[in-house]
């Protein structure tokens, strides 16, 4: 590290590590930073990829998909990235979704989601099934967060960029699984980004604390009775930690804490001045707490992190039940001068069109896909473009709604244009023309950069139980993995990589 850490920081670590584990700790700060990727499963198997990937791996042993790779290797820069086939991810972030314990088939919420590093891990686990609400308040970060998922080929995530206020009439007791990764301090990214001790300056841990505070009680109302909140920070501040679930858990009687094993305990001895108020919280509550999880850096290989998992039991506790907390945020929503939509009513950002004619995206799929894999969900189209919904979502009505589903394509003046999210989210199997490259061949790079390729007739692979042309769009893939379109004509394949995914 090149900058010292902010005095006061240094002060308060002194304070609850003690002298001796501080200088632990702080040594630390001089190790070599670990580096992570998560294999992407819902694209390719685990062993598989491990076993033949260009990258020296070793297991991360907290989370089934992670590995770390060594320093001075580039994942970022190889065709499987861009394939989509795993996430450059730093190890301890890994674990706050391990703790989720997705199954395929639940209704999931990431509450603070861009740019998307833990979404795409709950999407792994999910494999295509259940649904998958991502959200985060700032738009330019949306951007990134609907980028990871189409880059790692997500088709059952709805994405809003919405004030999770505004969610709790049309998602009340929805969800099975709900990841708060809350915005924090940050005070365990200072070896990884050292900019972030400036920001630790100019931003109050009490300013994020009552933040994180709204989003805990918000996620409470979301979630279906025996349902799981694995709350996350990438701070070590127990007032954005064991404090946040202390109170919530004194507010939420139908929650307890399910212990985490494996790795340091959450500090109940923390909840005391000059950071906490000591009498603030029940015995109870502070108690529970030990069974939250602190990943320290000089303890394991990665960064800061703390985890807590909730579990709300399905009994009637004497807490408020989901629609009173709700009606709650609604009053306290008005105070402030903004009240959140009825449930069924308000102005959704984009209105279903109608009298759209789905002919075009028929006649593309009859000729390009084998299945339609986006039958499973419910097709709805938004102006000209066309999205696969996941089965079972409630009506998003007066929701700022980036992606109500898999992003299909265009329909445009009688023709469709499949996206580019249509081509990373199929497999090459269900696709009924492609042409598939292989990694050390130089034109997969040249693909990639946006290079028109020539192609042999002979080469674009299609459906022996067809006699169609090789002719129009064909799904190109490297070693077998889709990175996006292509329009073949006369030995040519004119390239429709995006211009903003390029190859640089
Ligand atoms: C720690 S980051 C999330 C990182 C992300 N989970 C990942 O793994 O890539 C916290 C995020 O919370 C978002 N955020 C801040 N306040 C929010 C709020 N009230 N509601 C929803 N998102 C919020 C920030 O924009 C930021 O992207």
């Amino acid at each position: 590290m090149t900058k010292p850490l902010p005095p006061l920081f240094r002060e308060k670590m002194i304070d609850l590590l003690g002298e001796n584990e501080f200088e632990q700790f702080l040594t630390s700060y001089e190790d070599p930073r670990s580096f992570g990727l998560r294999v992407n499963t819902g694209k390719v198997d685990r062993d598989e990829f491990a076993s033949q990937s260009p990258f020296h791996l070793e297991a991360v042993t907290w989370a089934a998909e992670g590995f770390y790779y060594e320093e001075g290797e580039r994942p970022g820069k190889h065709p499987y990235y861009h394939a989509g086939l795993y996430y450059i991810q730093e190890p301890s972030a890994m674990a706050p979704v391990e703790l989720l314990q997705v199954k395929p088939g639940e209704r999931v919420l990431d509450l603070c989601a861009a740019p998307g590093g833990k979404s795409t891990q709950i999407a792994a686990k999910l494999q295509g099934e259940g649904v998958l609400v991502v959200n985060d308040i700032h738009s330019d970060r949306v951007k990134a967060l609907v980028k990871n998922l189409e880059l790692l080929g997500v088709r059952n995530a709805v994405v809003l960029n919405d004030k999770p206020e505004r969610m709790l009439n049309v998602f009340g007791g929805y969800f099975d699984k709900i990841l708060i990764d809350a915005p924090c301090s940050g005070e365990g990214m200072f070896r990884k980004e050292e900019e972030m001790m400036g920001q630790w300056e100019r931003h109050s841990v009490q300013e994020f604390a009552a933040m994180q505070r709204e989003l805990l009680a918000q996620a409470a109302v979301m979630l279906a009775p025996g349902g799981r909140i694995v709350y996350s920070t990438c701070t070590f501040s127990p007032e954005e930690n064991e404090a946040q679930i202390a109170e919530f858990l004194d507010k939420h009687s139908d929650f307890a804490v399910v212990p985490i094993e494996g790795f340091a305990p959450g500090r109940p001895d923390w909840l005391r001045e000059p950071w906490c108020d000591s009498n603030a919280y029940s015995s109870k509550a502070k108690a529970a707490v030990a069974g939250t999880a602190r990943l320290w850096p000089h303890r394991l290989r990665g960064e800061g992190h703390y985890v807590a998992v909730l579990g709300k039991g399905a009994g009637t506790g004497a807490s408020a039940n989901a629609s009173d907390v709700a009606a709650d945020f609604v009053a306290a929503a008005e105070k402030r001068g903004g009240r959140p939509a009825p449930r069924g009513k308000g102005r959704a950002v984009a209105a279903p069109s109608t009298g759209v004619s789905l002919e075009p995206l028929e006649a593309f799929s009859g000729e390009l896909l084998r299945s339609e894999p986006f039958a499973l969900g419910r097709l709805v189209c938004y102006g000209e473009h066309a999205y696969a919904s996941p089965a079972g979502l409630p009506e998003l009505h007066g929701l700022k709604v980036v992606r109500p589903g898999w992003y299909i394509g265009a329909l445009h003046r009688g023709r469709f244009e499949p996206s580019h999210a249509l081509a990373m989210g199929l497999r090459l199997r269900e696709a009924k023309r492609a042409l598939s490259l292989a990694s050390s061949d130089e034109r997969a790079l040249r693909y990639l950069k946006g290079e028109t390729l020539e192609v042999a007739e002979s080469e674009i692979l299609r459906d022996p139980q067809e006699t169609q042309a090789a002719k129009g769009y064909c799904l190109v893939c490297i070693d077998d993995h889709p990175v996006g379109w292509g329009k073949w004509l006369d030995g040519m394949l004119k390239n429709e990589y995006p211009p903003g995914w390029r190859w640089t």
